[in-house]
């Protein structure tokens, strides 16, 4: 059987629970296969050589975890620069916040050549090659013209954006056409397939040359959605384990009087939390009974501090918290509890289920696991009710769930106040239904699929 070789920027141990979606879910899909991930360290060299950075490898289980250091110049323009500043803005329609600075592009054509150089010798033959995310869009590219001839495909986790936002990135012509050098390339929704097909088709006059294969820039490519989805049995069971029984009866203890409504996410603009906060605050004042009844918990995974944009975000929200306590708190009640930091991963299933409502409302996500934990961490007998951005992946799969513009602040506010009076027979309904599709479509469908695909591709 072909050995699996999974590449992405960032790595966990697959033994030990990791934040982050991708992390999460990677970890899970080689802990089944065994194989090779290949990616950055996490360690920034200072004073070290541009595209150069030392080579690591270890043994965590079945999987061989090979890292690469950074050195500052290339961690700020490839990492920093080019893939958390221009592409993860454009890719989240957020024009206003890229920063099109010409030094990026060339740290991110360094490390990813870089990159395509040190992996090189450690691949075999008949190696299956698995490309995870923005940062490395023209990987394939340089290993192709470093001679490997494996399959190789490329799954996006970010949401692909309409042609004429990524036309605003100075090189989306080079992008696009580096993703011609893989077998298959991966995307999170439907919607993002169709984003796909329409930039070929008008920048790179493509044609349809099969089922979701499209010719265009010289090279033929496949594509196709493959909503990524969570390790239903190892949460259920995470859920049902000591730390998170515990979490669960503190915070119903805690808050006894109350009902929870909570929100966990890394504090990104993408998640839209200071929209959220918006809503919060208009549902309690369109809705009084709940003044005093309902609490926000905000888990705000630290994220990225060194982009501007994320410092002016944790401000804006810390102003946004502390108003809304400010003018709803009582002696005896604090309207939100907004926590920057990471909880740890056995916590958030607990969390999840001590919640009535789980609000996950993202401007835009790629696909957003939060949505499908909070469903599987609740009680079949008294479930609570998912808030759900219409604009994350999730939203394409979890049609039961109550669906909301967040831009719409008095739209979500009536959402929220539905899912609070939810009777027990529509939750259980809609629950149900739910949990379905998250367990059909879960990370091990989500690995398969994708692999089987790699595999017919192109045959
Ligand atoms: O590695 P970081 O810069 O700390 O960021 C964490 C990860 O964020 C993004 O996650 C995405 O992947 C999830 C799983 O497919 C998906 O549910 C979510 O919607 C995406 O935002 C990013 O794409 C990863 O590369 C980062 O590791
Ligand atoms: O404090 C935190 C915040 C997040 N997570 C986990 O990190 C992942 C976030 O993935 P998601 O797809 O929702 O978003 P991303 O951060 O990858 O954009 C989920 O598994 C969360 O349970 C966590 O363990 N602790």
């Amino acid at each position: 059987m072909s050995r699996l070789v999974v590449i992405s920027n960032r790595l966990a141990d697959p033994r030990k629970p990791a934040a982050g979606g991708l992390a999460v879910a990677l970890g899970e899909a080689l802990n089944q296969t065994g194989g090779l991930w290949f990616g950055w360290s996490g360690t920034v060299v200072e004073g070290g050589t541009p595209g150069e950075g030392e080579l690591h490898t270890r043994q965590a289980g079945p999987v061989t975890l090979a890292t690469v250091d950074l050195c500052r110049e290339d961690h700020d323009a490839y990492y920093q620069g080019y893939s958390n500043s221009v592409l993860w803005p454009v890719f989240h329609y957020r024009l206003d916040l890229a920063d099109f600075n010409a030094s990026y592009v060339a740290g991110y054509r360094r490390v990813n050549q870089m990159f395509a150089r040190k992996l090189l010798p450690l691949l075999r033959e008949d190696d299956t090659i698995w490309v995870h995310d923005y940062h490395l869009i023209p990987l394939a590219a340089e290993l192709r013209a470093m001679g490997c001839r494996q399959r190789i495909g490329f799954f996006l986790h970010i949401p692909m954006p309409p042609p004429l936002i990524m036309a605003a990135i100075p090189q989306h012509e080079w992008l696009m056409r580096s993703l011609f050098a893989y077998d298959l390339v991966g995307l999170q929704s439907e919607a993002d397939v169709s984003h796909f097909t329409r930039y070929v088709r008008n920048e790179g006059s493509a044609e349809e040359v099969g089922a979701q294969r499209l010719r265009a820039f010289g090279g033929t490519v496949q594509v196709q959605a493959f909503p990524i989805g969570i390790d239903v049995d190892e949460f259920t069971r995470l859920t049902q384990a000591p730390d998170a029984v515990e979490t669960c009866e503190n915070m119903r203890d805690e808050y006894s009087r109350r009902r929870l409504l909570l929100g966990i996410d890394r504090l990104d603009y993408s998640k839209g939390i200071p929209h959220r906060v918006r809503a919060y605050r208009e549902l309690l004042d369109r809705y009084p009974e709940n003044r005093n009844s309902a609490t926000m918990i905000m888990i705000a995974s630290p994220s990225r501090d060194d982009v501007h944009a994320y410092a002016d975000l944790r401000h804006e929200l810390e102003g946004l918290c502390g108003s809304v306590n400010g003018d709803y708190g009582e002696l005896d009640w604090m309207p939100v509890r907004y926590i920057h930091r990471t909880v740890a991963r056995k916590r958030v299933p607990g969390l999840c289920r001590a919640a009535a409502v789980g609000l996950v409302t993202p401007l835009r996500d790629g696909m957003n696991l939060v949505a499908k934990e909070y469903v599987v961490a609740q009680d079949p007998e008294d479930p609570g009710v998912l808030v759900l951005s219409r604009f994350a992946g999730a939203a394409e799969q979890l049609k039961e769930a109550l669906l909301v513009n967040p831009y719409d602040t008095q739209g979500t506010a009536d959402s929220i106040q539905q899912a609070l009076q939810m009777p027990l027979a529509e939750r259980q309904a809609r629950h149900g239904k739910l949990m379905a599709r998250i367990r059909e479509y879960d990370v091990h469908w989500w690995r398969k699929a994708f692999l089987q695909a790699l595999q017919e591709a192109g045959d």
